[in-house]
């Protein structure tokens, strides 16, 4: 018996939540991958679900948003007044996908400078990155790149997911906007990421996003277990089937030719 209590039914997601624009998207499938669909059904999804938990970071300079992103989704609130934060905060965020538990623990970093040594420490063992800038501020995109070498300083850059986010959308018009998404397309393509636009202050895209991202680490991680529990299958297969004679003459097999 589960020890947490239910998931909320408004974070219970059936279908794969489409991406924001086709042209900057970690992929553009209509549903879930084959596989994880059978495995959610046969209940053969290993840790994920039990206790496994994604760790989401969410970085970007001062005051573009990252906190109220947070706020909307998780409180479905908004504060006006800005108070930056200090060193890190987290939110843990309960979904339910293809029927399985799941839970991600996002974690609102500082944007400002004298804060920043202190984030950083907490960047280790991030699966997703999401990288946010105001689209009423080019700069705070320009400085996207410095956010996303350090995040990944701390990563495996292979295995983290990546989401460009822009907020204050109700800030800017539609004339204004269209230039900036060229520019934040151009650099999610560039560096392999998931771009969104949102509005935490009208909640536009907010609750899209946020189950984008649950979505995607749901299936990395299912289709990573997947592979973890293949591999000790064949790895079970060698030994079983092997005496000590032949695992010396397959290792034997893979020394460098130099010593021979
Ligand atoms: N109009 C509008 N204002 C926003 C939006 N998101 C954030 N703000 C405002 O922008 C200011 C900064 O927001 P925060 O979420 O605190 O910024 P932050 O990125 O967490 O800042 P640090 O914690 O210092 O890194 C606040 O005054 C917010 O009310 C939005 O979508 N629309
Ligand atoms: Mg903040």
């Amino acid at each position: 018996m589960s020890v947490f209590p239910p998931v909320r039914r408004d974070r219970v997601i059936a279908q794969l939540p489409q991406c924001f624009s086709r042209d900057a998207a970690l992929h553009t499938k209509d549903e879930f991958n084959n596989k994880v669909r059978t495995a959610c059904q046969e209940q053969r999804t290993g840790t994920v679900g039990r206790f496994k938990i994604s760790k989401v970071i969410v970085v970007g300079d001062l005051a573009v948003g990252k906190t109220c992103l947070i706020n909307r989704f998780c409180k479905d609130a908004f504060d006006k007044n800005y108070k930056a934060t200090i060193g890190v905060d987290f939110e843990m965020e309960r979904f339910e996908v293809l029927g399985v538990p799941f839970s991600l623990q996002l974690w609102d970093t500082a944007g400002q400078e004298r804060f920043k040594c202190i984030a950083s420490t907490y960047y280790r063992g991030a699966q997703a990155v999401i990288i946010v800038f105001d689209v009423n501020d080019i700069a705070s995109l320009g400085h996207a790149r410095q956010w996303l070498e350090d995040a990944l300083k701390e990563n495996d850059p292979t295995s983290v997911q990546l989401f460009l986010v822009g907020t204050k959308k109700d800030l800017s018009s539609p004339a204004q906007y269209a230039r900036i998404e060229q520019d934040a397309i151009k650099l999610a393509q560039e560096i392999k990421a998931e771009y969104w636009a949102v509005s935490s202050l009208s909640g536009e895209n907010v609750k899209e996003f946020f189950f984008r991202v649950a979505s995607l680490a749901f299936e990395a991680n299912v289709l990573a277990e997947l592979e973890k529990s293949g591999s000790r299958q064949i790895g079970d297969v060698v030994r079983i089937n092997s005496n000590s004679n032949n695992v010396h003459a397959t290792s034997k097999k893979k020394q460098p030719n130099c010593c021979q």
